[in-house]
């Protein structure tokens, strides 16, 4: 299993390039199963994940091909297989949105649960209830969710909890349904938008993605389009603090920064200096950051996937921060983590109190989830001496190239065996 290898203490210096979305390449990749034409997508990001996806689309029948300007072609003319079964699911739990759209477009899925995961239970029930409002007849049967419609019904649709793949699925699923579809209480995540203007694109009549109630009239068919995935905003933010978290002075282009307003108020507290231009942003920290209280929330509050990251940051800031997590009932593993680089971190229920230290010391640290990952990256990038990050597979998962992009700043990392 790789590592990384970290000798902390350089401060970042220069300009990184941030890649496609992984959230949203992962449903728009998802929703080339609801037509029979073809679909062109841009900026794809070369992930773990995104390879897993497109094996998946590829076991059901979906002609992919690639190309090598970060380009892939999708056309799903006919569908040989109608399961996504559990080895093709297991490592993803985007997988799920698969169900939404082989559902819409041929009358019945059946579709493995998602495999679990280390922030928490991440249950299915709301895409599930949605599909029922519309119609669908369920079962979930031997870890299967098999579900059946002639055609899905256009239905109003209240999730009482905002979930951001709940509201992808069933705003697929709708696209292709008979009559107009409410959903309320939307997630307003920039993903789901990019998702839409995707659909849109494809022929979808969709309005009001982005805010929390999305209508969809379902139309009869949908047909080819180009799409370009936008940015990712993770991405975007996980080399923001770790510029801040250096003390550095970075460049973050091909992004965008209205999307990640949460995190650049979060930084700006933190004391850096921050300039965005249309597709950049520049971040410059000249002392030590300053310790910062957050909260996650959905969209456009502060994202849960930044929340590790920040949790790093104020290990070495000046005061005491508390990060405090809403979403995941069990998003902490990084915790003790940075408690063996030298952290002085307590927590009490979904609340983490960081008391900043004045230096890190390099360890060797277990990866436990994606986001848990990029923050121990962070960690050891300040931390004194080498850290050792074991399980980074986690990380191939959402960050492309990572080392080469940190190397390209100053870090000093390696992959090892
Ligand atoms: C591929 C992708 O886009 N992943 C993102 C997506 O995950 P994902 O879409 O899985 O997260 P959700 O927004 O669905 O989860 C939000 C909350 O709703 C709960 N819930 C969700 C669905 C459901 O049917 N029932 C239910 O109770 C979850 O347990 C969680 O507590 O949004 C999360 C929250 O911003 C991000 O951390 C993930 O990076
Ligand atoms: C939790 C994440 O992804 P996923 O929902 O794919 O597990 C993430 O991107 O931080």
């Amino acid at each position: 299993m790789d590592k990384l290898a970290i000798q902390g203490g350089a401060r970042l210096s220069g300009e990184v390039r941030i890649s496609g979305a992984k959230n949203a390449a992962l449903p728009i990749l998802c929703a080339g199963l609801l037509s029979a034409d073809k679909l062109h997508l841009e900026n794809l990001p070369k992930l773990k994940d995104i390879s897993t996806s497109l094996t998946l689309l590829g076991h059901l029948g979906m002609q992919v091909s690639l190309d090598d300007q970060g380009g892939v072609a999708l056309q799903a003319a006919h569908l040989d297989k109608l399961e996504a079964p559990y080895e093709l699911v297991k490592t993803m739990r985007a997988s799920i949105l698969v169900l939404g759209p082989i559902l819409a477009r041929y009358g019945e899925a059946r579709v493995s649960l998602p495999g679990g995961c280390a922030i928490g239970s991440r249950p299915v029930d709301l895409h599930i209830k949605g599909l029922q409002a519309m119609g669908a007849e369920i079962h979930i049967e031997h870890g299967y969710i098999h579900a059946k419609a002639s055609r899905l019904k256009g239905a109003r649709i209240f999730m009482d909890t905002v979930t951001v793949t709940g509201t992808e699925n069933l705003m697929m699923a709708a696209t292709l349904a008979d009559g107009t579809t409410f959903l309320e209480n939307a997630a307003r995540e920039p993903e789901v938008v990019d998702l839409a203007n995707c659909l849109i694109a494809m022929g979808a009549r969709i309005e009001g993605a982005g805010s929390d109630v999305i209508v969809i009239e379902g139309v009869d068919k949908l047909h080819g389009a180009t799409h370009k995935i936008m940015p990712d905003r993770i991405e975007t933010g996980t080399y923001l603090v770790a510029a801040a978290i250096t003390q550095g002075q970075i460049r973050v282009l091909n992004t965008r920064a209205d999307i990640i307003e949460s995190v650049l108020d979060k930084l700006r507290e933190a004391g850096a200096h921050i300039d965005v231009g249309n597709d950049w942003i520049s971040l410059e920290m000249r002392t030590r950051p300053k310790a910062v209280n957050l909260k996650t929330a959905p969209y456009p509050a502060f994202p849960t996937d930044m929340q590790a990251q920040f949790m790093a940051l104020n290990c070495i800031a000046e005061g005491v921060g508390t990060v405090t997590e809403t979403i995941f009932e069990n998003r902490f593993m990084h915790v003790q983590e940075m408690q063996r680089l030298g952290a002085d971190i307590s927590v009490e229920g979904n609340t983490a109190l960081v008391r900043g230290v004045d230096k890190l010391e390099g360890a060797v640290v277990m990866a436990t989830d994606l986001r848990a990952s990029a923050s121990l990256v962070l960690a050891a990038l300040v931390a004194e001496g080498e850290s050792i990050i074991e399980r980074i597979y986690h990380i191939d998962r959402g960050y492309e190239c990572i080392e080469e992009k940190f190397a390209q700043l100053g870090a000093s990392i390696r992959r090892v065996k």
